[in-house]
Formats: structure tokens, C-alpha cells, sequence
């Protein structure tokens, strides 16, 4: 399928419209024939054989041609708008759905400011084909043929010899565009990095800011942005070569038709009326040729734009997310089989080798490791954020990719390392899981995660409205609000990781109290770094490059002296 085909089927909703489009456009350019004729009609009759009476009349239907014109015009156009305003809507609501579906795997190779410029640059280009430029090609072609058609009538022979530079501009256009075609694809892509690094320097600004690398952000945003008026100045260059032939080619069929129309009027062989009327019509062969290039170059941009966005469209993800799925209840059993799994772009790396366990509804699970033993990786595999490349989760006893995702996801809480608020109030945060539960529940579950008393101290409480990022609050009241949001969610699987790392000691042991009376029907992951996270866990796994090294309870790997025992000692003495 080329982009033109699959645009249309963006178009073709609204079949209707663009056959009125095109009709109100046909009968717009249609009137644009008859006052040329009509200026000939003043010169032959009027002027030179004195049928002074006529003139009025004529002026009149002139005049009313060029108001319906105008009427015509405005309709057509506001029809176009409407078509590729519906297209692009279209477009922007398929783009959110996939960037929904789209697993991990995508996120971790795809930037933010590339994503961005396909949903906004990229669409506006497609806007601005389908609202401007297919119109205008349809106007071009329709004048050209008009043009040639009215003026073969007044006199053919002069035609031909207008029409006979019609070749030299074909072969320019064509060049033009095969040209132009790679580097709109250099511009987009220059545009598409200039965005990231904006993006990045906007979503890191305090971490430039606290190493002072202000400068260097400045010169690297520099380069790119010297890179992107580069691209743009190789396009510049590209149409400054042909456009001027263009327009000289165009301008010259003025100059052909004074020339050789004249000799013909001297000759006999035509009025002047005649060469009048042929006059008039010859803007209608000019303005295609001079349009020409601009539309190859639109075009062009239309098609870069198309095929980064339908490259986005047809992203398969690797976990696919059904739709219409039945609901399924969850009790909350969880067994890891042999589970091995590497990231798709690094299959020599072994993430998690092996890895075999069990739990059950009500147990709390430990995992302890240190950084980059695979933790967050292993709980990762029971929402099905991945999938093992061997071995199985089961779920409930049946294999986690046998699962419909959303159901799957709908019974499993996750608090994440990286906390992420929605730029929204704290009870809507809270609420995000769960928007039917009610308000002494947002307050009950914030309670136990120890959040109720400085949300409730905050001047507009449970109402006050979180920065994008959570700004505004500590990084352990940040924490404190996701744990509330994944309780307030009441799952069957309940996931921490390292939910307790920005809170005291105290705070922590609290909120693990609390917690225990609300997890006695849930299965719990806890994965922390501190023995005292996790001492209470019926089952505690130490990985170590993700092999699960040992296995118990905090008694049972206490008394084995190995790796637990010495992190254990080591603690301790800390403490
Ligand atoms: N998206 C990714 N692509 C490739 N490798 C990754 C990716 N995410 C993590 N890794 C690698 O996988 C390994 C395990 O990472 P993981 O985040 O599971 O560790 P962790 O034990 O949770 O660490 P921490 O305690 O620091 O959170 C690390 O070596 C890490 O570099």
C-alpha cells in the first residue's frame, strides 16, 4: 500500500464531502473561463465594433462571476479543512491507541521527542496534504487542461506552441522531486533529535542544573539545532535550483504568446479580441507550472511524515494486548518454572538464569539482591511488561501469557521504583487504579501507607494538584502516594520494589505493619535492600546476577551462613 492509498482510507469517511469538495471546486475553476472570454467579447464588440451596449451587461456577469467565485471558493476550501482535520483526528486517536499497546521493549528503544514529532510535525504535514495541497492539484490539473482545451478553441496553433514547454517543466518537476525526496526524510529525522534533546533537557533540567553542564547542554543543543537549519538550507538549495527554471518557464509563455499572437493578428490569422481572450487564459497554463514545484515539495514532505507514522502503526508489540476480553478472577497464585529471560537487544546477557519458585495467596515474597541482580526484571515477568525467552510464569496455575493482559494487569498493583504522578489531583492519583472507589477508602489505604496526615496537612488536601512529575512533594511522599494508589487498587498480587527506600526506618516499619493487615489474602512481592523489609517474608529469594542463590525464610538463611547471613551481619553492624 503507498501513503497515498492509506491516507484515503483516512479520506474515505467522509466520501461525501469530497465529492463536494471536488464539485464546488470544478464549478469554481469552470467560471474561471468565462470572464476571459468575456474581456475578448469587450475588445472585439464593444471596443471595436461600437456595441457600446453590451458593456454593462457584461461588466455585470463579471462582476457576479467573481462573487460566486469567491462563495465557491470559501466552501471548498472549509470542505477541505473539514476532510483532512477528520483524517488527521483519525490519525492522532490511532497513534494514542498503539502508543497504549506498545510494550516496554518499544519504550526502551524509542525517544520521547521522536514519538512527539510523529504526533505533532508529522500530522501537521499530513494536515496540510490533505487540506491544501490535494485540492490544489486537482485545481492545477483541471486549470491546465481548461487552459489547453479554451485555448485550442480560440486557436490551436498558438496553443501548441505554448504547451510545447510543457515537457521541460515535466522533467524539471520530476528531478525536483527525486532530489527533494531524501532530504525531507534528513529533515525529519534532524527534527526528530532536536526535539529529544529539548525534551530531555526539559525532563532533566534539574540534573543539568546540579552538575552545571549548562554550557555543554547549550552547545549540543547547538549542534542539533546548526544540523536542523543545515537540512533545511540542503532543501532550500534544492528548490532555489529548479523553482527559478520553473517560474522562468512559466513567465516565458507570456512572452510566446505576445510574440507569435501578435504575428498572427498582423497576419490576419486571429483578433485581437481573440489574443485578448488567449491572454487571459494564460495564467491558467502559468499557475500549475509555477505551483508545480511547490507541490513536489509538500508532497515529498507528506511523504516522509506518512512513513514515520505509519512505521509507528504497524510497531508490532511482542505482548499483545486483546481486546474484548472476559473477566477472569485472580487468586493470586504465583509460580516461577525454569524462568530465564535476556533483553531482546542483548542475548548474550543472561538476566535471570533458571529462576524457580512458588507462592501462594496470603505469602509475602522477599527478594533481595544487590543493584542489578535482576529484581525489578523478575517481577517485571508477572505482569508481562515481558516474557521469559524460557520457562513459564504461571499465574493461578496457567502460564501468564495464556492470560487476557488487561485482566491479568487489572488484579496485579505495582508500586515502581521510579514513582510517576499524574499531573492531577492527590485523590485522583490515588484513585487511578480504582475510579469507582470511594473516598473513605482513598483515606483508609493512604492511612497505611502513612499518607493521610501530611496529604490532609497540605492546604487543599486529598484536592491538591501534583506537578507532573510529583513535584512539590518528597521523594517519600511521592512513594507514599503510589503505595497508596496500588492498595486503593485492592489487587490479588501486590508488587513493592524498593517502595520503603525513601522513607525512615521507622516510617517503614509502620507502614509494613499497616500493610500486613490488609495483605493477608494477597500474595506480596517485596523487593528491597534492607534485611528489615523483608525478615517478616514467608519466603525470601537472594538473586545474584539473576540466579537465585538461596532461598527460605529469614530463620531458615539466617542458620545456613551464606550470602543472606553475611548481608544480614552486615546490616547489622550498620545499624
Ligand atoms: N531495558 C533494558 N535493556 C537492557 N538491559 C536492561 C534493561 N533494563 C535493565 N537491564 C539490565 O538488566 C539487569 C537487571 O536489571 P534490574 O533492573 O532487574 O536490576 P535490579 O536488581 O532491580 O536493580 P536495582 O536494585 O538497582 O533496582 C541489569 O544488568 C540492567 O543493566
Amino acid at each position: 500500500m503507498n501513503n497515498f492509498q492509506w491516507i484515503w482510507k483516512y479520506i474515505k469517511q467522509d466520501f461525501n464531502k469530497v465529492t463536494w469538495g471536488i464539485i464546488l471546486l470544478i464549478a469554481s475553476s469552470l467560471l474561471i473561463i468565462i470572464n476571459p472570454l468575456l474581456s475578448g467579447v469587450i475588445v472585439d464588440d464593444v471596443l471595436t465594433k461600437g456595441r457600446h451596449d453590451k458593456l454593462v451587461p457584461i461588466l455585470l456577469i463579471m462582476i457576479g462571476i467573481t462573487i460566486l467565485r469567491t462563495i465557491l471558493r470559501y466552501l471548498y476550501q472549509i470542505t477541505f479543512e473539514r476532510i483532512g482535520q477528520n483524517a488527521i483526528f483519525g490519525i492522532r486517536e490511532n497513534m494514542f491507541s498503539k502508543l497504549t499497546e506498545l510494550d516496554f521493549d518499544f519504550f526502551n528503544h524509542t525517544r520521547v521527542g521522536d514519538i512527539m514529532a510523529r504526533m505533532t510535525g508529522d500530522t501537521e504535514a499530513i494536515r496540510h496534504f490533505v487540506c491544501w495541497v490535494i485540492y490544489n492539484i486537482v485545481e492545477c490539473v483541471f486549470w491546465f487542461v481548461s487552459a489547453v482545451v479554451v485555448m485550442g478553441m480560440i486557436n490551436w496553433q498558438l496553443m501548441l506552441c505554448l504547451v510545447a514547454v510543457t515537457p521541460l517543466i515535466f522533467i524539471l518537476t520530476q528531478r525536483m522531486a527525486k532530489e527533494a525526496h531524501p532530504v525531507f526524510f534528513e529533515i525529519r529525522e534532524s527534527f526528530s533529535r532536536l526535539n529529544s534533546m529539548v525534551e530531555e533537557n526539559i525532563s532533566g533540567n534539574r540534573v543539568v542544573k546540579a552538575f552545571s553542564r549548562e554550557p555543554f547542554e547549550i552547545e549540543k543543543f547547538n549542534d542539533r539545532n546548526e544540523d536542523y537549519k543545515k537540512r533545511n538550507m540542503e532543501s532550500a538549495a534544492v528548490s532555489m535550483t529548479y523553482l527559478p527554471w520553473l517560474d522562468g518557464l512559466a513567465g516565458s509563455l507570456g512572452l510566446i504568446a505576445l510574440v507569435i499572437g501578435g504575428l498572427f493578428v498582423i497576419q490576419g490569422r486571429m483578433t485581437i479580441g481573440e489574443l485578448v481572450a488567449f491572454n487571459g487564459f494564460l495564467w491558467m497554463l502559468n499557475m500549475p507550472m509555477r505551483m508545480s514545484g511547490w507541490l513536489i515539495n509538500d508532497t515529498q514532505r507528506f511523504s516522509a511524515s506518512c512513513i514515520k507514522i505509519r512505521e509507528m502503526l504497524s510497531t508490532r508489540s511482542s505482548i499483545a494486548v486483546k481486546r474484548g476480553e472476559e473477566e477472569q478472577v485472580m487468586k493470586g497464585y504465583v509460580e516461577f518454572k525454569d524462568v530465564s529471560f535476556h533483553f531482546s537487544d542483548d542475548p548474550d546477557s543472561m538476566v535471570l538464569s533458571h529462576v524457580s519458585f512458588k507462592a501462594e495467596p496470603g505469602q509475602t515474597i522477599g527478594i533481595l539482591g544487590e543493584t542489578g541482580s535482576g529484581k525489578t526484571t523478575l517481577v517485571n515477568l508477572i505482569s508481562r511488561f515481558y516474557d521469559p525467552t524460557a520457562g513459564q510464569v504461571l499465574i493461578d496455575g496457567v502460564d501468564a501469557r495464556k492470560w487476557p493482559i488487561r485482566n491479568l494487569r487489572e488484579h496485579i498493583a505495582m508500586v515502581m521504583q521510579d514513582v510517576f504522578l499524574f499531573s492531577n489531583t492527590i485523590e485522583d492519583n490515588i484513585a487511578f487504579g480504582n475510579p469507582y472507589v470511594d473516598q473513605g477508602y482513598i483515606r483508609q489505604v493512604a492511612e497505611i501507607a502513612d499518607a493521610n496526615a501530611f496529604i490532609e496537612g497540605m492546604p487543599q488536601g486529598y484536592d491538591t494538584i501534583v506537578g507532573e512529575r510529583g513535584v512539590g512533594l518528597s521523594g517519600g511522599q511521592k512513594q507514599r502516594i503510589s503505595l497508596a494508589r496500588a492498595l486503593a487498587k485492592d489487587p490479588s498480587i501486590l508488587i513493592l520494589d524498593d517502595t520503603t527506600s525513601a522513607v525512615d526506618m521507622e516510617t517503614e516499619s509502620k507502614i509494613q505493619n499497616e500493610l500486613g493487615k490488609i495483605t493477608r489474602e494477597k500474595t506480596t512481592f517485596i523487593i528491597a535492600h534492607r534485611i528489615s523489609s523483608v525478615r517478616e517474608a514467608d519466603l525470601i529469594l537472594v538473586l545474584d546476577k539473576g540466579i537465585v542463590v538461596e532461598q527460605g525464610t529469614h530463620q531458615e538463611l539466617v542458620a545456613k551462613g551464606g550470602e543472606y547471613f553475611s548481608i544480614y551481619q552486615k546490616q547489622l553492624g550498620d545499624e
